[in-house]
């Protein structure tokens, strides 16, 4: 485990790349991250008050790389994802995606969230599909992607089901290949699995791990899980109590490829669990 202040990767924007090991300096800043995102602040102005979201949140992310974000709630993770997305524009501050400012909604990008939010009326593969006509995508094309992520996500046999014939992990399945139909270069999720039992979520984050390491997706994942963030991440960022500041950013070393339980017995795995802990502890937030 490595931590480094905000403060350092403000100006360095190091990042590991894909075989863990940390980029050079020198590399890193010539290489254009997949996210940035520049002294951001949000400022939420209310009929009765104003919130200041997020102050002061500079972070680069690497091309390939899988963040982690935890943090208090409220302290401005989900509207984090948004600015990400284009969704919500920052009171300060830039964003960029692959270099190229963020001025509106980008629809190249995935978004999961805690509810899969299915449509009742259609299959599992139909909903994967919606992505598809969303977009006015080649049918064909986007038949065979859906089959491709049925296939990698374990949900053969399930394609004509409808949402209520699946379990709640097996719908947040469908959510994932929805998002990943069109390839986007970047996957925002937002506690994606926050709403299934403690075993689903571990197999979905076994799954979700390994779909990551067979596409070429940047992923943000926004978490309450300590552990499910350090087992996913390369990078875990920590953030204070609203309003949202970068604590520390913990460098996560090990292998890319995470056998479940015996990752979890690693001393690497239980001093970056345990550095988050303490962090948040001392911030008074307790997840
Ligand atoms: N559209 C909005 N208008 C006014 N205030 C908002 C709006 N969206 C978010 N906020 C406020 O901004 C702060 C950050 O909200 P956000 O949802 O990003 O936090 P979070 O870290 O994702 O929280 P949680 O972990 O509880 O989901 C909160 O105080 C919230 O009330």
């Amino acid at each position: 485990m490595t931590t480094v202040n905000d403060t350092t990767l403000n100006k360095s924007g190091t990042a590991p790349n894909k075989s863990g090991a940390r980029a050079d300096r020198t590399t890193a800043t010539a290489t254009t991250p997949a996210v940035r995102l520049a002294d951001i602040a949000v400022r939420f102005r209310t009929k009765r008050k104003d919130v200041t979201a997020l102050s002061e949140v500079s972070l680069d992310v690497a091309r390939g790389e899988f963040v982690a974000i935890v943090g208090p709630s409220g302290c401005g993770k989900s509207t984090l994802l948004k600015l990400v997305a284009g969704l919500l524009a920052p009171s300060a501050g830039e964003v960029a995606l692959g270099g190229e400012p963020v001025r509106g909604p980008r629809r190249d990008i995935g978004y999961v969230f805690q509810r899969a939010a299915l449509l009742d009326w259609r299959s599992a593969r139909r909903n994967i599909l919606l992505q598809a006509e969303m977009r006015g995508l080649p049918a064909a094309a986007a038949r065979a992607r859906a089959d491709e992520l049925i296939r990698m996500t374990g949900l053969d046999g399930f394609e004509d089901a409808y949402p209520h014939e699946l379990s709640g992990g097996m719908q947040q399945r469908v959510a994932l290949c929805r998002a990943l139909l069109h390839e986007p270069p970047v996957l925002l999720m937002d506690e994606p699995f926050g709403a299934l039992d403690a075993l689903t979520r571990e197999q979905m984050n076994v799954e979700l791990h390994r779909i990551w390491r067979e596409t070429d997706t940047t992923v943000l994942l926004v978490t309450h899980s300590i552990p499910e963030a350090v087992y996913l991440a390369d990078r875990v960022v920590v953030m204070s109590p609203r309003p949202g500041t970068i604590t520390e950013l913990i460098d996560v070393h090990l292998p890319r490829e995470r056998e479940y339980a015996a990752t979890l017995a690693t001393t690497e795995f239980h001093e970056a669990t345990g550095r988050i802990r303490e962090l948040l502890g001392a911030a008074g937030a307790h997840d």
